[in-house]
């Protein structure tokens, strides 16, 4: 706490937003409960508000699942429910602390920011005691702005004039009482916006990188570089996929992701590149994620004759949009002709641009069947592989 805006031991309510269903992070559960560094990313937030001498009170905003798995609250925490949107769940909260004075100050949190520092709470609680009736954290935005229509770059923002605004957020709580009564159907994205529209001046003090918001999946590789010691916590998922497509004359035959001069090409609605086929399965098992056929179905004229670079492509975008990597790839082909050996160093190269990793984690191996069976008659070829995932833990 600075000297020059005492507060005395536990005068601060805070206010700890974990009512939201994490949709764009798409974790199939709230955000708030994914671990990092060893605990929930809303038990982060809850343990650096309660070793904060000033705060005396807090409401946890969230629904039954949410309240138990936060743990153990300090004894003078409450609960309350969450609301629709954000707002309302801000306004549920204010009731449950209606024994507190219009003086008081509160902090409002979003639980999707765990990295709360005591640093930033002291700016905070500093600017409302010096005067000021709300506070908030900003950034510097640190890119050039533009306006972009229709993926043509427009005219340039002038960022000078542009902060990021963070959570948490100071408040004397008289205002944001009226602020949130007086709201009615205007919506407002955070707190800071409804006390200015009482006509208050909001101060605002630095904030810090470390109050990074989980909003979608990739920003838990972002935070668990923060806050967890550099790594998230991981687990491996391993897929396999196997494809076959018969051989047919005077087709092209596109395998592996490359065109190679044959007398026969593989028959199929796509390109019936078998090797991608494959290839694409086994990432969509490791994600437990369906099949190919159920993201591309072949009754869909989209995908007559495409180029199956797109399909994996897409399989190896929901890795990423999963904050997952793709840490190996093993491909077998399976085909008496054409030889695959003089292609693999070209295959490998082309299976590394579409998934976009390093060509050392990428095997492709071809076989024979011996003359035996339907690849042996040269009627087809099959393709098998399998795919080592690394995908977060949540
Ligand atoms: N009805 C809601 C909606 C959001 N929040 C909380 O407000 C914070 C900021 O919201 P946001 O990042 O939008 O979280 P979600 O609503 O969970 O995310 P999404 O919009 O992607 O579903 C989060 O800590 C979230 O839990 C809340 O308490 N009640
Ligand atoms: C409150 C907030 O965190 C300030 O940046 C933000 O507005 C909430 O996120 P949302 O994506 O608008 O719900």
């Amino acid at each position: 706490m600075t000297d020059s805006a005492p507060l005395s031991s536990g005068s601060v309510a805070v206010v700890l937003l974990a009512g939201g269903v994490g949709a764009r992070a798409g974790f199939g559960r709230p955000k708030q409960l994914v671990p990092i560094g060893g605990k929930s990313v809303l038990r982060w937030s809850l343990d650096a508000f309660a070793a904060h001498p000033a705060i005396g009170a807090g409401v946890l905003v969230g629904d039954d699942d949410v309240v138990a798995a936060a743990g153990p609250l300090p004894a003078s925490w409450t609960t309350a429910a969450p609301g629709i949107e954000r707002q309302q769940s801000v306004a549920n909260a204010l009731g449950a602390l209606a024994d507190w004075s219009d003086d008081a100050i509160l902090l409002v949190h979003d639980a999707a920011r765990p990295g709360v520092s005591a640093a930033v709470i002291d700016r905070l609680l500093a600017a409302v005691a010096e005067g000021a009736v709300a506070a908030t954290p900003t950034l510097p935005v640190p890119d050039t702005l533009i306006t972009e229509v229709d993926g043509v770059a427009g005219d340039v923002t002038d960022r000078s004039r542009i902060a990021r605004v963070q959570t948490p957020q100071a408040f004397r709580l008289g205002a944001l009482r009226r602020a949130h009564a007086g709201a009615g159907d205007e919506a407002a994205t955070d707190d800071a916006q409804l006390v200015r529209r009482l006509g208050h001046a909001v101060a605002t003090v630095p904030g810090d990188a470390r109050l990074h918001k989980l909003t979608y999946a990739d920003d838990l590789i972002i935070l668990s570089a923060l806050l967890g010691g550099g790594k998230a916590a991981m687990r491996t998922a391993v897929g396999m996929g196997y494809d076959v497509h018969r051989l047919v004359p005077g087709k092209p035959m596109w395998i592996g992701g490359i065109e190679i001069e044959h007398s026969h090409g593989l028959e199929g609605h796509s390109d019936a590149d078998v090797a991608l086929h494959a290839l694409t399965d086994a990432i969509l098992g490791a994600l437990a994620d369906g099949d190919i056929g159920d993201h591309f179905p072949p009754s869909d004229p989209q995908w007559r004759g495409a180029a199956s670079w797109r399909f994996l492509a897409f399989a190896a975008e929901r890795v990423a949009k999963r904050g997952g990597r793709i840490a190996h790839v093993d491909l077998t082909i399976i085909a008496e002709a054409p030889k695959i050996g003089p292609h693999r160093a070209a295959i490998r190269a082309r299976l590394s641009e579409i998934l976009a990793i390093s060509i050392e984690t990428i095997s492709v191996k071809a076989t024979t069947t011996e003359r035996l069976g339907f690849t042996g008659r040269r009627e087809g070829i099959a393709a098998q592989a399998i795919a080592t995932l690394e995908l977060p833990e949540n």
